[in-house]
C-alpha cells in the first residue's frame, strides 16, 4: 500500500482543543430505507458508508464527513483509538440512547508497499458522518453529527437541520431507477500462474516444517462499459448472499464493498464475540447431496487442520483478554448461498482495562487470513502473492462513543473503481493442499461478488 494520505475533507483534523465541542442531535422515524438514505445522499459520493450485520439487526448508513481519522502510522490502531477517545471526550451528549459512530478500516498488511488500485487508501482510515442513520430494534435514528470550535454557530447547525430533512425526504419520496448492471468488456484472472506457484511453494515449505499454515490469496479484475454506480452495487451486495454482513466505504471515486460471513470481534456492553471461520466446502445440488458434503466437511482431516489454527488462536487471544470465555469443543457448518464453512463461535466477558480496538489489534490477522506463525506467514505472503492485498481480509466496521462495536473480516470483497472492480479471494494453505482444489475453492469464493457485478467464471 503507497503511503499517500487521503484529503482530509472533515473537520479540525488533529486540532482537537479545548474549544472543541462535538453536538449530536438526533430524531427518531418509524422507519426509513437505509439503502434509500445512501442514494439520497448522492451529492456526497465519495463520503458515504454502509454496514449491516449478518443478523441484519442493525443497519448503519453515513453521508458527508463531520470528521476523518486517517494515518499511516506504525501503531496505527492505537492512534485511531487515542484520537477517537479524545474526540470522544468533546462530545455534548443530547441522546445517550443514540451514540456517535466511527466507521472504518484498517489495510490488511501496513508493511505491503507496491503500488496499487489502493494507493489512495491510507492504512487507517475512518470517518464520522455529518448525516448518520442507525436502524436498530425497528426503529430509524438519523443523527447530526456536528463538530466545530469556538467558531459555533446556530445558523450552521440550522443549515445541517434543513439539510437531513431533505435528505430524510428525498430517500422516502425519490423514484430510483431500476439499476441496470452495466455490461462487462473483460474479466482478468490477474496473475493466475502467480497464485497456483505460490501455492505449491507454499505447501513445500510447510512440508519442510517451516510454517503450518499461510493463507494466499489472488485478484480478478473486471472492467465494465461504464462506471458501476456504489449504490447499485450495494443493492445488488444485498440481494447477493444474505446471510452475511454488507459494508461499503467510499474513498474519492472508490468504494470497498463485500458481503463477508465473517464476524472479527463485537463488543456489546463487555460482552465479546468472535467467530473461528475456516475451512470449506462446496453446497450441494440437493440437500442430501449437500449434507453429505457438509458430513465430508466435519470429519476431513485438510479443513479440521486449518479450522483448528483459527481456534487456538483465537481462544489465546480471548484468554488474555476476557475474564472468562465459552468455546465449544467441535466446529458447526456455516452453510451460505456459495460455500459451506466450518465454524466455532467465541464469547466472553472483557476484561475491565480491554477495549475493542485492542482485540481487533491482537486478532488481525487471525490465521484463517494469515497464517501460523503469524509474522512469518505474513513475510510469506508479502513475497509469494506480489499483490497488495488493501483492505481485503482486513477489520472494517464500528465503534461508538462507549467502546461498544463490532468489526468484520472483509472478505468475500471488491474494491469498485468507476468502470472497475477489483475481486480478491484466498484460502488456507496446509501441508496436504493442492494447488487445482485451492483455485477452485477462490473462484467459489468469488461468486457472491461476481454475482454482484454480473459476471461469471467458466467452470
Ligand atoms: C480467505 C478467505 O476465506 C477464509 C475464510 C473462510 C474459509 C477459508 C478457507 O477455507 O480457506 C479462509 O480461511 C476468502 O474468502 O478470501
Ligand atoms: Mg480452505
Amino acid at each position: 500500500m503507497n503511503r499517500k494520505l487521503s484529503a482530509n475533507t472533515g473537520y479540525k483534523l488533529g486540532l482537537i482543543d479545548s474549544n472543541t465541542r462535538f453536538y449530536i442531535e438526533t430524531i427518531e422515524l418509524n422507519r426509513l430505507s437505509a439503502l434509500s438514505f445512501f442514494e439520497a445522499g448522492f451529492s456526497y459520493e465519495g463520503e458515504r458508508f454502509y454496514w449491516q450485520n449478518a443478523e441484519k439487526t442493525q443497519t448503519i448508513v453515513g453521508l458527508g464527513h463531520a470528521y476523518v481519522i486517517s494515518n499511516n502510522e506504525h501503531e496505527s490502531f492505537e492512534s485511531v483509538q487515542a484520537e477517537w477517545d479524545m474526540l470522544c471526550n468533546t462530545i455534548v451528549m443530547e441522546d445517550p440512547e443514540i451514540q456517535p459512530i466511527l466507521f472504518g478500516g484498517f489495510s490488511f498488511d501496513r508493511q505491503n508497499t507496491l503500488s496499487s488500485e489502493w494507493d489512495e487508501f491510507p492504512d487507517a482510515y475512518f470517518v464520522v458522518p455529518a448525516f448518520q442513520l442507525v436502524l436498530k430494534d425497528d426503529r430509524a435514528y438519523v443523527s447530526i453529527n456536528y463538530i466545530t470550535g469556538a467558531d459555533y454557530s446556530a445558523q450552521a447547525f440550522d443549515e445541517l437541520r434543513a439539510e437531513r430533512d431533505r435528505l430524510i425526504h428525498a430517500a422516502q419520496v425519490n423514484e430510483w431507477k431500476p439499476f441496470v448492471k452495466p455490461e462487462i468488456l473483460s474479466i482478468e484472472e490477474r496473475k493466475k500462474q502467480d497464485y497456483l506457484d505460490a501455492v505449491s511453494s507454499v505447501t513445500g515449505l510447510i512440508r519442510d516444517g517451516r510454517a503450518d499454515k499461510v493463507v494466499i490469496a489472488r485478484s480478478l479484475k473486471l472492467t465494465f462499459a461504464e462506471k458501476f454506480n456504489s449504490s447499485a452495487a450495494l443493492r445488488s451486495i444485498s440481494m447477493e448472499q444474505p446471510e452475511s454482513y454488507h459494508f461499503g466505504l467510499e474513498l474519492g471515486s472508490q468504494m470497498f464493498c463485500g458481503a463477508t460471513p465473517e464476524r472479527l470481534v463485537k463488543v456489546e456492553s463487555g460482552k465479546a464475540l468472535s467467530t473461528c471461520l475456516a475451512g470449506s466446502i462446496k453446497r450441494g445440488k440437493t440437500a442430501e447431496e449437500d449434507r453429505l458434503l457438509g458430513d465430508v466437511l466435519l470429519n476431513d482431516p485438510k479443513n479440521r487442520g486449518e479450522h483448528q489454527y483459527v481456534v487456538d488462536m483465537i481462544s489465546s487471544i480471548f484468554d488474555e483478554y476476557c475474564e472468562n470465555y465459552k468455546l465449544p469443543k467441535k466446529p458447526k457448518l456455516l452453510k451460505i448461498r456459495d460455500i459451506q464453512h466450518l465454524y466455532t463461535p467465541v464469547e466472553g466477558r472483557l476484561k475491565s482495562n480491554a477495549s475493542l480496538f485492542q482485540l481487533v489489534k491482537s486478532l488481525h490477522p487471525t490465521p484463517a487470513l494469515g497464517g501460523v506463525p503469524r509474522g512469518l506467514s505474513m513475510e510469506i505472503i508479502r513475497k509469494s502473492e506480489k499483490m497488495d492485498r488493501g483492505y481485503y481480509a482486513a477489520p472494517v466496521g464500528w465503534i461508538d462513543a462507549s467502546g461498544n462495536g463490532e468489526f468484520a473480516v472483509a472478505i468475500r470483497s471488491a474494491l469498485l473503481d468507476h468502470d472497475s472492480a477489483y475481486l480478491y479471494a484466498g484460502g488456507g494453505i496446509v501441508a496436504d493442499s493442492e494447488p487445482i482444489s485451492e483455485y477452485e475453492e477462490t473462484k467459489v469464493k468469488f461468486r457472491p461478488m461476481l454475482r454482484t457485478f454480473g459476471g461469471k467464471l467458466n467452470g
